[in-house]
C-alpha cells in the first residue's frame, strides 16, 4: 500500500465507520498485529482474575448448598479450571487473533455450562438464587475480557439460551422467578454488550487516529529528511554538494584538534575539461562529471567524503591518515579514472579523459587553519597542472606550507 492510499484508506475507516466495526482487511491485519501483545497481556490477567472470583464461588456453595459442595468442587476445580487456564497460557504465549477470541468466548461459554449444572443439581431451597448472579459471566466475557464484538454477541447469545435452558426445567424455581431470572439475564447481556460495542469502537477510534498522526509526523520527518538531503547534495553527481563539503570540513579540523589527529584532503580536477565541453558539447560534459564522480566515490576510501566543489572540480577529505596513505589514496583514484579510458579527443593527448590532484596532509597545531590546508592542496593542485596533468602531487611536509615555495612530492 503506497503512502498516500494508505492515508487516505484512514482517513476513510474514520469517516464511514462500520456498525460491524471491523476494517477494511489489510487495516485490520495490521490493527491485530499492533495490538495482539497488549490485548494478549490484558486478556490473561482477566482471565486470572475471573478464574479466581470463579473458584471463590464455592464459599457460596459450601454455605447455602452444602449437598452439591463436592460437585461443586469436581466441577469448577476439574472441568473449567483445566478448561481455562490452558488457554490462558496459549493466548500468553500468542495465537492468531480469531483463536484468542474464539477460545476466550469459550471459557464464558463452559462457565455457563457449570454454573448452570451446579445450580440445578441443588434441591436448596435458596440454591435459584444463584442464577441472578450469572450476569457476572456475561460481565466477565463483554466487558473485563472485552472480546471483540462479534464473539462477545456469540458467547452472549449462547451463554443466555444456555441459561434459559437450564431455568425453564429446574423445577424447585417458581415461575414468577424463572420470568424474572430470564429478563434480568437478558438485559445484563444488552447492557454489556451495548458497552462492549462502544468500548471497541473507540478502541478502534483511538487506533485510528494515533496511525494518522504516526504516519503524518512519518511524512513529515522523510520530507524534512529528503529536503536537507536535498540541500546538501549535489543534483548532478549525487556527491556532497560544496555546503555539505564546508560543514564537514569544518567538522573534521574540529575533531583531528581534540584527537590530535591529521586531516588530509585532497583537490581534484578534471584536465582540459573546456575542451571536452567544446568537443563533445556540454549534455555530454554531464555525463563525464558523473562518470568521473562516481569512479571517485567508488574508489575512496569509505571513511572519505567525496564532495564535488564545485565545477570540474572535487574533493576527497579524510581523517588521521599519515601522508603516505591519502598519496596511495590520490594515485588510485587517479589510476581509477584512467583505466575507465573515456574518450577525449579534444585534446592532444593523452586523448582519454585523466584527472590531476592536488594533496597535502596537516596536523592542526597553534598558527594552523583549515584554509591553509585547503590553500596547500589548491597550490599542489596547480602544480599538477603546470607539470602536464594526469598526476598527483602532494604537499610533503607542512613545514612547506610557511616556505617561500612549497615543498612537492611528484608522483
Ligand atoms: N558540462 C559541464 N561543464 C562544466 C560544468 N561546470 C563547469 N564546467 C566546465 O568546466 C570547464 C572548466 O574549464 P577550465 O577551468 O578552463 O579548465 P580545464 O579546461 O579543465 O583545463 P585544466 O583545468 O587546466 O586542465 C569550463 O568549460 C566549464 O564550463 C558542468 O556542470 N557541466
Amino acid at each position: 500500500m503506497t503512502s498516500d492510499s494508505f492515508a487516505s484508506t484512514i482517513e476513510h475507516e474514520l469517516s464511514h465507520p462500520k456498525w460491524h466495526l471491523r476494517f477494511s482487511r489489510a487495516l485490520e491485519a495490521r490493527f491485530e498485529r499492533d495490538t495482539q501483545p497488549q490485548r494478549n497481556r490484558n486478556m490473561v490477567v482477566a482471565g486470572l482474575i475471573a478464574a479466581l472470583i470463579y473458584s471463590l464461588f464455592l464459599i457460596n456453595d459450601y454455605s447455602f448448598r452444602p449437598e452439591v459442595f463436592w460437585l461443586s468442587v469436581l466441577i469448577r476445580g476439574f472441568v473449567v479450571l483445566p478448561f481455562g487456564l490452558p488457554i490462558l497460557w496459549a493466548v500468553y504465549k500468542g495465537v492468531s487473533g480469531s483463536a484468542r477470541e474464539t477460545m476466550m468466548a469459550s471459557t464464558v461459554v463452559v462457565g455457563m455450562v457449570a454454573s448452570c449444572l451446579i445450580s440445578v443439581s441443588s434441591k436448596s431451597p435458596y440454591s435459584y438464587l444463584d442464577i441472578f448472579s450469572f450476569g457476572l459471566i456475561l460481565v466477565v466475557g463483554n466487558i473485563l475480557y472485552s472480546l471483540r464484538f462479534s464473539y462477545a454477541l456469540g458467547s452472549s447469545l449462547l451463554s443466555v439460551a444456555i441459561m434459559v435452558y437450564f431455568v425453564i426445567g429446574y423445577d424447585p424455581m417458581p415461575t414468577e422467578v424463572k420470568r424474572l431470572a430470564i429478563f434480568s439475564i437478558c438485559a445484563k447481556a444488552v447492557f454489556t454488550l451495548v458497552a462492549n460495542y462502544r468500548l471497541e469502537a473507540s478502541e478502534r477510534k483511538a487506533y485510528l487516529l494515533l496511525l494518522r498522526e504516526t504516519h503524518r509526523t512519518g511524512h513529515a520527518l522523510r520530507s524534512n529528511a529528503e529536503l536537507s538531503k536535498l540541500s546538501l547534495t549535489d543534483p548532478l553527481t549525487e556527491l556532497a554538494n560544496r555546503r555539505q563539503f564546508d560543514a564537514l570540513f569544518n567538522h573534521y579540523w574540529q575533531q583531528a584538534v581534540e584527537e590530535r589527529a591529521t586531516v588530509g584532503l585532497m583537490v581534484i580536477d578534471i584536465d582540459c575539461f573546456k575542451a571536452y565541453n567544446d568537443y563533445y558539447g556540454h549534455l555530454q560534459g554531464d555525463h563525464c562529471l558523473k562518470s568521473v564522480a562516481s569512479t571517485l566515490a567508488t574508489h575512496a576510501s569509505s571513511a572519505c567524503v567525496v564532495a564535488r566543489f564545485g565545477g570540474e572540480e572535487f574533493v576527497v577529505l579524510s581523517k588521521g591518515q599519515p601522508h603516505q596513505a591519502v598519496l596511495d589514496q590520490a594515485e588510485q583514484l587517479r589510476h581509477s579514472v584512467e583505466a575507465l579510458q573515456l574518450p577525449h579527443l579534444g585534446r592532444v593527448a593523452p586523448d582519454y579523459v585523466t584527472i590531476s590532484v592536488g594533496g597535502a596532509v596537516l596536523q592542526p597545531t597553534v598558527g594552523v587553519n583549515a584554509s591553509q590546508l585547503f590553500r596547500a592542496a589548491d597550490q599542489a593542485l596547480y602544480e599538477a597542472k603546470r607539470q602536464g596533468r594526469n598526476r598527483v602531487v602532494m604537499i610533503s611536509s607542512p613545514d612547506a606550507l610557511s616556505g617561500d615555495g612549497l615543498s612537492i612530492s611528484i608522483q
